[in-house]
């Protein structure tokens, strides 16, 4: 039996045409089922859903064998036991840094102000900023980001903006990209070992079906 773990949404939907081309499909939809194991057509294929953040523990750990998750969810997890493929390309957006539009970002990193910046992205934050030589003060957050600012909360946020449109709506500017992120296939390094027969050609069909080939990549 091979275990994948996805998380429902962007990610679900994104690597169904993935799983389409290895001749996987799945039979039930995470959007009108409320279970949390979904059968495939292939009697020893199934999905489990888990949130984005726990896929990579869940993989690690052994209680799935292989999984997809964004490179900012493995950056902040470590990636530890993990073996990384295969970019997939999909869920595709970046993480950046983004002010109130009021707010004079240039000129307080400039000054060598503290600044005090909200996010779930607690690791990459951190590097960023500390690459700059800027000095933070780091509010950890498990979502709604976009509210720090305009709270007092904080100045600054770090989260991932695709369309720029979440942005927009709550009159925050994006002052700085840090890095483009997409999902990544992950997989457990002694599940590799022990079940090759059955992962490699699923991953060799994955790699097929988004023009790469397989090999691994540092997150
Ligand atoms: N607006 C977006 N456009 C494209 N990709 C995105 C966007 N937002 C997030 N992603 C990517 O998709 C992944 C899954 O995001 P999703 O919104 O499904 O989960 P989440 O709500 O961030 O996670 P959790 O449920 O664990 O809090 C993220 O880790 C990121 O890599
Ligand atoms: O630039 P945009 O296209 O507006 O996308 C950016 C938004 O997308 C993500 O949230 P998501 O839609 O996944 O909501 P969630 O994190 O609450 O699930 C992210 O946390 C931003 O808020």
């Amino acid at each position: 039996m091979i275990t994948l773990a996805l998380s429902k949404g962007r990610i679900f939907e994104e690597t169904l045409p993935l799983l389409a081309a290895a001749g996987i499909q799945v039979l039930e939809d995470p959007e009108s089922s409320r279970k949390l194991i979904l059968p495939t057509n292939q009697p020893d294929v199934r999905v489990v859903l888990v949130r984005a953040t726990d896929v990579p523990t869940y993989v690690a750990y052994g209680g799935a064998d292989i999984g997809v998750a964004g490179r900012d969810v493995l950056i902040e997890h470590g990636g530890a036991g993990l073996y990384q493929p295969l970019d997939l390309q999909i869920a595709q957006c970046r993480m950046s840094v983004a002010v109130r539009d009021d707010f004079d970002y240039a000129g307080v990193v400039q000054q060598g102000s503290r600044l005090r910046v909200a996010t779930k992205y607690t690791s990459i934050a951190r590097q960023h900023f500390a690459e700059k030589g800027v000095h933070v003060d780091l509010i950890k957050l498990y979502g709604s980001m976009e509210l720090a600012p305009l709270t007092g909360l904080a100045d600054a946020i770090v989260d991932l903006v695709s369309t720029g449109s979440t942005l927009k709506a709550n009159r925050l500017v994006e002052v700085e990209r840090i890095m483009d992120i997409s999902s990544r296939l992950v997989v457990n390094q002694a599940a590799l070992k022990l079940k090759r027969e059955a992962l490699k050609p699923l991953i060799d069909a994955i790699a097929a079906a988004v023009g790469q080939p397989a090999g691994s990549r540092p997150a």
